[in-house]
């Protein structure tokens, strides 16, 4: 092991305590962040997730209230839901946890939360405002590791930053983020996907190397460059009978082989995990302050 491990706990520590201190100033002019999550059906991930969520709520004071629906329930039921959550103004902050269920169409939720309670950042209107370097909610994830990069004083100025995967909420967005003409991004950026040609030849060039593929030990030593930071966002339940759940969670980079090549490397668990959620309370607070304005 060679490379230095970011640690997205001790990173989303220190941006909890900050929310928790941002809370309590709240609640001296009567504001209470409130955040509502919409859980459909029963997958165990997912489950997990939203648990995390509420107890992270709990912890730095913010109201929170899951929403668990059946896994058949219809689109006009769910929009009725998201219209009451709309309106309802003890809730800053809507969330509504993916994958949905076949039965439902994401893009028509996404469009219908307001913009103003998007806490995730997947509306086209937050979407259009984080490319436009505009104030927005930008999604937890990539704006997670954005952090994780500023704690470690890891510059991406005229850096190539290369991200592996093109998903709404991780892929495209990180990309954005990466090339903006700002203090702490300014990096070329370069996305690949699927049908990228010799992905190895373009990993191989990145300096920063984003990885949301969703395939588990993907990326592998040969397509890192020495000395080039890595960053895992992959998150895949793996079979092992040896353990006590049964299964274990892998990361999209092989870490052993990356480790010993790559400058710095964050962990699966304990990288980016917890900054997506950290990330969500900042947002959570945020919409409190701006409905309050
Ligand atoms: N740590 C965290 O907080 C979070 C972790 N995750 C995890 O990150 C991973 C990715 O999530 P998400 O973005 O939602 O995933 P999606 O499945 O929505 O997207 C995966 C992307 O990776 C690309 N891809 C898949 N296989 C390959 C391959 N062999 N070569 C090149 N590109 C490939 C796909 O390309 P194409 O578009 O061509 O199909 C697609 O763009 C998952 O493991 C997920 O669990 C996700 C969200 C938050
Ligand atoms: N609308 C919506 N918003 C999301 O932000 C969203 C979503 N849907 N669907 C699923 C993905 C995934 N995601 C994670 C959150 C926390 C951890 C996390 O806390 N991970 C811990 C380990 C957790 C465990 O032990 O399983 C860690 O990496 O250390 C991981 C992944 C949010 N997502």
């Amino acid at each position: 092991m060679k490379a230095m491990l970011l640690n997205g706990k001790d990173v989303a520590k220190s941006v909890r305590e900050s929310v928790k201190h941002e809370v309590e100033a709240l609640k001296k002019e009567n504001i209470y962040p409130g955040l509502a999550v919409v859980l459909v059906g029963e997958d165990p991930a997912s489950k997990v997730y939203v648990r995390n969520k509420g107890r992270t709520c709990e912890k730095l004071g913010i109201f929170s209230e899951t929403i668990t629906l059946p896994k058949d329930v219809s689109q006009k039921e769910l929009n009725t839901i998201i219209d009451k959550l709309n309106h309802d103004p003890k809730f800053h902050g809507i969330l509504v946890q993916m994958p949905l269920p076949r039965q439902l169409d994401a893009s028509e939720i996404i469009h219908r939360i307001r913009p103003e309670k998007d806490v995730d950042g997947f509306h086209p209107e937050n979407v259009g405002r984080l490319i436009l370097d505009e104030e927005g909610f930008q999604p937890c994830t990539p704006a997670g590791i954005m952090e994780i990069l500023r704690y470690y004083k890891i510059s991406l100025e005229g850096k190539h930053a290369v991200v592996v995967g093109r998903s709404n909420i991780v892929g495209k967005p990180m990309l954005n983020m990466l090339y903006q003409k700002k203090k702490d991004a300014n990096a070329t950026a370069t996305i690949c996907h699927t049908r990228t040609q010799d992905m190895g030849a373009i990993t191989r060039t990145a300096d920063v190397l984003i990885v949301a593929a969703g395939v588990p030990e993907f990326v592998t030593g040969d397509m890192i460059k020495p000395g080039a930071v890595v960053i895992d966002v992959g998150m895949n339940r793996v079979d092992d009978p040896s353990t006590d759940k049964g299964y274990r969670l892998t990361g999209d980079v092989k870490f052993d082989e990356a480790s010993e090549i790559a400058s710095a490397i964050t962990p699966v668990p304990g990288g980016v995990g917890p900054m997506t959620i950290a990330m969500l309370m900042v947002n959570t607070v945020k919409a409190a302050k701006f409905q309050n304005r």
